[in-house]
Order: structure tokens, then sequence, then C-alpha cells
């Protein structure tokens, strides 16, 4: 296992198994959506504020309740990572934030890193399936004290202002938001080998992470070797 990041000057971070587990995603998050849905829809079907994420969803389902509610199932059980439902999700999101119900369990070592990141001058970047408010959502409650960090992180990347994470022109796409910063110079960290490919594709820096729920990584994989498990800046 590689030890502590030096040589950065943005930190990209992914979300789900990387600075929270993939359950609090799989077992709270999802579930508190499809559990909220039905009302949602009861309450709030040809309201103003629905309607807007109801015409994202393709032409089949807008417009028939039932197959609306059963479509959004089923993306969800298959964790199909569309921005017409990140977006919803996100929405539904904002009541259990709201509310206490939902806070984002960060692993124990993401913020006094991210602090430790941010007092160094550098700065902290989200790029997540999880629509741009979801990730404001989720940094604005969180088990850290304080609870919001938001203030530490300066942008935030989905699938909409950046593209599919798997993608190499997704990260070209970041880089190209940010011309000052040389691609060499981000660091992105992601629990999914095909993000880290993607990433390194464009020329970034990026290293999986090895979490507590986690798949382990497959041995055969070359980037398994420089798994990260432990977040720290390298001492000078
Ligand atoms: C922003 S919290 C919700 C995360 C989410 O919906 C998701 O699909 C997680 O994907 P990630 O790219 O963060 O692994
Ligand atoms: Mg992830």
């Amino acid at each position: 296992m590689a030890t502590g990041f030096a040589d950065f000057d943005v930190l990209l971070l992914d979300i789900e198994g990387t600075v929270c587990p993939i359950s609090f995603v799989k077992d709270v998050l999802f579930p508190y959506a499809v559990n909220a849905l039905p009302e949602l829809l009861d309450e709030k079907w040809d309201d103003a504020d629905l309607v807007q994420y109801r015409n994202a969803f393709p032409e089949e389902y807008r417009n028939d309740r039932a197959a609306f509610e059963a479509h959004f199932r089923d993306l969800v059980t298959r964790d199909v990572k569309v921005s017409y439902l990140k977006a919803l999700q996100g929405y539904i999101w904002k009541a259990g934030y709201a509310s206490g119900e939902i806070k984002a369990p960060l692993f124990p070592d993401v913020a006094p890193f991210m602090n430790e990141v941010h007092a160094n001058g550098r700065k902290i970047m989200i790029y997540s399936s999880g629509s741009v408010p979801a990730q404001k959502l989720l940094f604005g409650h969180t088990n850290a004290q304080p609870s919001n960090l938001q203030p530490l992180i300066s942008d935030w990347f989905d699938t909409v202002n950046a593209g599919l994470k798997v993608n190499v022109a997704s990260y070209e796409a970041i880089l190209t938001s940010h011309p000052d910063v040389a691609p060499g110079r981000w660091l992105f960290l992601s629990d999914n080998l095909q993000e880290v490919e993607a990433a390194r594709g464009a020329g970034m820096q990026s290293v999986p992470v090895v979490r507590p729920g986690n798949a382990p990584l497959p041995d055969e994989h070359p980037l398994t070797k420089v798994a990260v498990e432990q977040f720290r800046l390298a001492s000078s």
C-alpha cells in the first residue's frame, strides 16, 4: 500500500466508496429516496417544484405516474447513473438532510485530511455520479465537527457538467474548466478502477482507494499495488 500523498495542487474526490461507505449510498440514501417517492408523487405530481425533474425523464414515463415510479425503482435497483435520476434523488434527499434523518458518515480520516489539504493552500474538488446539489447536501451534513465541509471545497463535478466517470473525456472536461492547473497536478481518488484509469488517461495522478465495505481490488490489476487505505499528506 502506498504512503501519504505529496505532490498535487488539486485533490479531486469521488464520494461513494471513497469518502463514505458504499453502504451509506446503497442502504441509506437510495432506500430513503425510493420510500419517499410515492408520497412525493401523491403530493407534488403536478407541482412546478417536481415537474422540472419529471420532465427530465424519458417521455414514456413522465406522464404516467405508475410507470414513472416503476422506472425510478428499476434505475435505483440497477444503480444506473443517469443524470435525470440523480437530479431527482438529490431533490428528495434535501428533506432528509434538513430534518436530520440523513447525515453523511465520512470515514474518520476524511475531514482531517480535507482540512490539512485546505490549510496547505491546495484545492479540493468533488467528482461524483451523484448530482452537484446532492454532493453539496452530503458535504453540508457530515458526521465531522463542524458538520459542514462545503467551505473546504472549491468546485463540484457530476455527470451533467463533466460526464460519465468512466470516460477519459469527462476528466478532460474537468481539466478544461481549470486551465490554470496542469493535468499532472491533480490527484483523483476513487474506489472504482475504471474511473482511476480514465483520470490517468487524461493525465491526472490517480490511485484507487481501499475502504471498509468496498469489494476487494483484483490482485492481478496493476493499480492494486498502489492502492491507498488511509488519507494523509506525506510528512515533509
Ligand atoms: C452525492 S451522494 C449520492 C451518490 C450517488 O448517487 C452515486 O451514485 C455515487 O456515485 P460515486 O460516483 O460517488 O461513487
Ligand atoms: Mg465511488
